[in-house]
């Protein structure tokens, strides 16, 4: 990129090298062209595939909004109807990766999803048929047909791999899908194995829709990088959850709600926003965002759930308050008004599921039950005119150095 087009793009963070300016973090660096997403930083709105998430929020579903991420469009009633049982008759896993998730039982449901991911994929014959397609040079109309089948078992298999997670972490049987409930009631029912409350389905399907989808975060980015080499889907969604789990990503939320807990009372929201502010000092979970530098639409619809939620069911952790607490200290302290930081999706949106009874480790496995749709809709765009990532570092270290036996050191 020459200095010119950096000067353009960067919202500042440039380090100086003897080979040129790095773009640290690679800040508004530009990958490709997409129409899956779009967000304006500035005015905090989001569109997905041309929609404004709140309109889709209020009228859509989970089921209906990762057709549109992965096909382009709002589905006819016909094409809904076959997409939704496709998805419902994906939903199991193979025993493999079920004894995958139970030798991983007593670990971070991140890392088991990262390995049942891989698992599945490891034993998906049209895995390894695309893949192959892909190695030798040939991505047309068959194999684009079996990249949105794999793409739609992804979607639909995500769920169960959480759930089983749950349930074998606390020595319970699994509960097997259930043809007959929706993407996000099928979930509530594998995890907990009863019929889900309606308030508690509606929550989780708000949050599989507002995280769906977000142009090339860091996780996005990583499937992006693996899908490059054209190694396969599987093993990009498995870096991908990778990605995700980190607390400056998607690990953010679990992270969130944990200090909300730790906090305890929100006349201590002041004393920790000042500790956040001070050189060195730890970040506000939840707060602060790569491109958003207004509130997180996102966010905002979280608020308004999380408080219509706790003013039903009670606030007996005081998270919503503490929240509440944390967000009037951030809006009114110059440290995050100057740098533009505002509460980003994280901040609220494990509140209600903590109610809900999920716990807090599940959270940021739930972004990847949603956000897989996103991943893969981004792999298969990028592989219409794929091309590997391979930036460049500048090395400052010396050349030439003379080998000295280990002996002689
Ligand atoms: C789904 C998602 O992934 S949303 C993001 C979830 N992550 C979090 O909530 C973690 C907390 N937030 C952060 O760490 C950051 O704001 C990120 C990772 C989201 C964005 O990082 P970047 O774009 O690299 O911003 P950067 O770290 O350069 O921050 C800019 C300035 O704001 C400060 N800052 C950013 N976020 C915070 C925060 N949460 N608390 C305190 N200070 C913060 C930085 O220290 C930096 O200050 P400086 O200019 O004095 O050095
Ligand atoms: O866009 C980002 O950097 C992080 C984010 O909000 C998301 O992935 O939803």
């Amino acid at each position: 990129m020459s200095e010119q087009a950096v000067q353009i793009r960067t919202g500042g963070k440039i380090l100086q090298s003897p080979c040129g300016p790095i773009i640290h973090g690679l800040e508004d660096v530009l990958i490709k062209n997409t129409s899956i997403s779009d967000i304006d930083g500035d005015k905090g709105i989001l569109w997905y595939r041309g929609y404004r998430i709140e309109d889709l929020a209020q009228h859509s579903t989970y089921e209906e909004v990762s057709y549109l991420i992965l096909y382009g469009k709002l589905p006819t009633k016909k094409d809904f109807e076959d997409y939704v049982s496709r998805l419902r008759k994906n939903r199991d896993l193979r025993p493999e990766t079920i004894e995958v998730i139970r030798n991983l039982a007593k670990a971070h449901p991140m890392f088991a999803l990262e390995a049942a991911v891989a698992a599945e994929g490891a034993y998906d014959e049209d895995n390894h048929k695309l893949a192959e397609a892909l190695r030798l040079g040939r991505y047309k109309a068959e194999e684009k047909e079996l990249a949105y089948k794999i793409a739609e078992k992804l979607v639909a298999k995500m769920p169960t791999i959480v759930a089983y997670h749950y349930r074998l972490s606390r020595n319970l049987d699994i509960v097997k899908p259930r043809e007959d409930l929706s993407h996000s009631a099928n979930f509530l029912y594998m995890m907990f194995g009863k019929e889900p409350d309606p308030l508690a389905v509606r929550g989780i399907d708000l949050y599989l829709m507002l995280h769906a989808d977000h142009e090339v975060p860091a996780s996005t980015f990583t499937a992006h990088v693996v899908a490059s080499t054209l190694s396969d889907l599987y093993s990009a969604v498995a870096a991908a959850v990778a990605a995700l789990k980190g607390p400056l990503h998607g690990g953010a939320n679990e992270m969130a709600v944990r200090s909300y807990l730790e906090i305890g009372d929100p006349s201590k929201a002041r004393d920790v926003v000042e500790a956040a502010t001070k050189p060195g000092g730890p970040k506000l979970m939840g707060v602060g965002h790569r491109v958003y530098k207004a509130y997180d639409p996102r966010a905002k619809i979280f608020r308004e759930f999380s408080k219509n939620y706790v003013a039903k069911f009670g606030d007996p952790k005081n998270l919503y308050a503490i929240a509440s607490a944390i967000e009037h200290e951030v809006l009114n302290h110059p440290y995050f008004q100057q740098r533009r930081l505002y509460p980003n999706v994280d901040f609220w949106s494990g509140i209600a599921f903590y109610y809900m009874g999920v716990p807090y480790e599940y959270f940021t496995p739930i972004f990847a039950v949603s956000r897989v749709v996103g991943w893969v809709a981004h792999i298969l765009e990028y592989w219409e005119n794929n091309r590997i990532f391979r930036p460049r570092a500048c090395y400052v270290g010396p050349h030439d150095l003379q080998y000295v036996p280990i002996e002689q050191r």
